[in-house]
């Protein structure tokens, strides 16, 4: 089983419009409503493939009803832990050629006792856990070395999937992963990375820094682990409808192949073509999965380019 933490979960809207036209009124062609937040949606992509996931959610408010309400139609196992604010609604404008544009709200303050209660109930699920996924951003009142505390005090391997500040104090406390994508491995090493040799390098940084190993998400390109091992590059094709929870649909592959080594890069890269396929944040099926088969390079090729976007 895999555990997930998400600080800051939300009620995801995805509206699909013709064209987004900054100042203009627009009517959306497609709605979808989806549980979300990064760590609910890799334990999403984990059911819908046959594995076990518990997710561990502070939620409180309307929305936060509603979060769990919409959670009761995955066979995720739900720990709900209660709080005063509501659930924030993070919301992706969607143009038809895949171009996502993401509002992202702070998210609801979590009071000291909260933060405790969430940590508690954390430590309370991992037994008998393979590993533990704590990922996204973290709300207002808990501080930035939140997940790092948690890596300290877990006896399992985490995956940490977050950014910024929450970021660096993470991989101080050495996580067994980290999955940054392209700008958040940029912000983590105040630097502009154009190929995949400065992705490599930059890995090893992180891996210096205390990271057990990297897998750096880089859009279309596919994704690049760095571990003690040595350094991979695998890709995939897809057609890209919505970029949204890519990125955890991919870091949900990597776990499910064992979390370790090329043959989970090659599986995490098709997760996440699968579900860029998808629209909104669907995750992928086996049948999804299969359709988007990975290509693991037999070396990097340091010197190509990364094309920025999804
Ligand atoms: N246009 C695309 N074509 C093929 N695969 C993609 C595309 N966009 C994303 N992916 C896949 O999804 C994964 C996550 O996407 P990325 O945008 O890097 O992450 P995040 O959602 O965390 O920002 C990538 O590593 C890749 O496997
Ligand atoms: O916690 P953050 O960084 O605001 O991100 C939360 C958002 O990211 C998502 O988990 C999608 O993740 P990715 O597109 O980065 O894979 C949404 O479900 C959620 O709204």
């Amino acid at each position: 089983m895999i555990v997930t933490v998400t600080a800051n979960p939300s009620v995801d809207r995805t509206v699909e419009v013709p064209t987004l036209v900054r100042g203009g009124l627009h009517r959306a062609s497609q709605v979808r409503v989806q549980p979300g937040g990064k760590g609910i949606n890799v334990a999403r992509a984990l059911v819908r493939n046959g594995h076990k996931a518990r997710a561990v959610v502070p939620a409180g408010g309307h929305e936060g009803a509603q979060l769990i309400g919409l959670l009761t139609d995955y066979s995720i196992d739900v720990v709900h832990v209660p709080v005063a604010d509501p659930v924030r609604s993070n919301i992706s404008v969607v143009e038809p050629d895949a171009t996502v544009t993401k509002l992202n709200e702070a998210g609801a303050r979590l009071s000291p006792a909260e933060v405790r209660a969430l940590r508690d109930a954390v430590l309370d699920s991992v037994a008998g856990a393979s590993w533990v996924v704590a990922a996204g951003s973290l709300p207002p009142g808990v501080a930035a070395d939140f997940y790092a505390g948690l890596v300290r005090m877990l006896g399992v391997e985490v995956a940490v999937d977050t950014s910024g500040p929450a970021l660096r104090a993470a991989v101080a406390a050495g996580p067994a992963l980290v999955k940054p994508n392209h700008e958040e491995l940029e912000e983590a090493v105040d630097r502009p990375l154009r190929t995949l040799g400065e992705v490599v390098a930059a890995a090893r940084e992180l891996r210096a820094a205390g990271a057990g190993a990297v897998l750096a998400s880089l859009g279309r390109d596919g994704a690049l682990l760095v571990d003690g091992d040595g350094a991979w590059h695998a890709e995939a094709e897809a057609e890209a409808a919505s970029s949204v929870g890519a990125g955890d649909a991919m870091l949900a592959g990597f776990l499910a192949a064992g979390g370790h080594g090329p043959d989970a890069l090659r599986a995490a890269v098709a997760w996440g073509a699968a579900a860029v396929s998808l629209p909104g944040s669907t995750m992928p099926t086996p049948e999804d999965v299969a359709a988007h088969p990975a290509r693991l390079h037999a070396s990097v090729n340091a010197d190509r380019g990364i094309t920025r976007g999804s």
